[in-house]
């Protein structure tokens, strides 16, 4: 079997590229200088040339804020560059393994979102998300699109870097106890995304959406008091209160996903994302001892 991965060098990227490597699947995983997702012609030329029996795409658009001003980049990558690898995987008959956001919700939902309830996104970015999932379904037979919540790792832009990062240089982001979600480590979603692609190597038909989230969830307020109560075992943290952000405060959001038809289809069960995170915090601050020491 031979996986192509599709932005290796990402939180999620990167965590797969060392399962594969540990588990012994043959894959390869091009930069972004070789495959870039934004040049569209080159990426059926790409799916052509590497010929896998997998295509794990871990690549994308990330920033919600951002895709606001810049709408056409992020369509172009998660819309349209979806779009021709869905159509490229299927006429090479390559299974494609997506990976999308809870933001194809709306989050108004009080409960986690299940993949039976109707996408209504209501953020640029959630629309390029929704509409590349369309593109799947419309193009690529085999494929699995895994939606995915919060995503933390102690290298990369995620929350809980933001939130280390802003307790050294004490400028505090205000956080919302109204937006909940699960934090789910990239090792987590990595391990999700190894167990997809052997069972899908073994010939089983399990083609569809899935979501995957830790087993927890959390609000944004809480998280950062525990990520600071974690900080302050390695750092002297002069921080009494956390601010909150009174204004995105307002909405009610929610992004956690229930897992259930994952766990039922691959036996995948959602872990605890508690000991993670102090881990993640611990390694975080080892590996700045480390630097300072070299
Ligand atoms: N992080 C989160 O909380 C969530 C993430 N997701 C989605 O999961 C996916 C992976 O997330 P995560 O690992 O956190 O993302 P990262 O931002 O850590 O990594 C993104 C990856 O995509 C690559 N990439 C970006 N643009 C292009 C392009 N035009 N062509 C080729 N490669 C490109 C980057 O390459 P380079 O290193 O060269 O920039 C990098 O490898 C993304 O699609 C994201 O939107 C979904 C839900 C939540
Ligand atoms: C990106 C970013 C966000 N923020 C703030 C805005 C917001 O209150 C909070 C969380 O922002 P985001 O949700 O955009 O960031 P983030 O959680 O890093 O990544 C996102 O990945 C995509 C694909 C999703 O689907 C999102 O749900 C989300 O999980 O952090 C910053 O302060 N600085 C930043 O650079």
């Amino acid at each position: 079997m031979e996986v192509l991965v599709i932005g290796g060098s990402g939180q999620i990227g990167r965590e797969l590229c060392h399962l594969l490597e540990e588990a012994g699947i043959s894959f390869m995983a091009p930069d972004r200088e070789e495959f870039d997702l934004e040049n569209h012609k080159n990426v059926s030329r790409q799916i052509k040339k590497w010929h896998p029996d997998i295509v794990i795409n871990t690549a994308g658009y990330r920033d919600a804020g951002h895709a606001t001003n810049e709408p056409s980049r992020c369509f172009s990558i998660n819309r349209d560059a979806v779009s021709n690898l869905a159509r490229a995987c299927a006429l090479q008959n390559s299974a494609l393994i997506q990976i999308s956001s809870w933001r194809v919700f709306d989050g108004k939902k009080k409960e986690a979102y299940s993949e039976k309830d109707t996408p209504n996104p209501e953020s640029v970015l959630g629309n390029a998300f929704w509409q590349g999932e369309q593109q799947i379904h419309q193009h690529c037979p085999k494929h699995i699109i895994l939606r995915l919540s919060w995503i933390i790792s102690e290298k990369g832009h995620n929350r809980v870097t933001r939130l280390l990062k802003s307790f050294e240089e004490e400028k505090l982001a205000g956080t919302c106890p109204n937006h909940k979600g699960c934090p789910t480590t990239a090792i987590d979603v990595a391990r999700v995304l190894l167990g997809i692609t052997q069972q899908i190597s073994c010939g089983i038909d399990v083609w569809g959406t899935y979501h995957y989230n830790a087993s927890e969830t959390i609000d944004e307020y809480s998280l950062a008091e525990i990520v600071l109560a974690e900080a302050s075992q390695y750092r002297d943290i002069q921080i009494e209160t956390l601010p909150v952000d009174e204004k995105e405060d307002q909405l009610v959001i929610n992004a956690s996903l229930d897992g259930t038809k994952l766990k039922h289809t691959f036996g995948i069960k959602p872990r605890p994302w508690r000991s993670a995170l102090a881990q993640l915090v611990r390694n975080y601050y080892q590996k700045d001892e480390q630097e300072e020491a070299v």
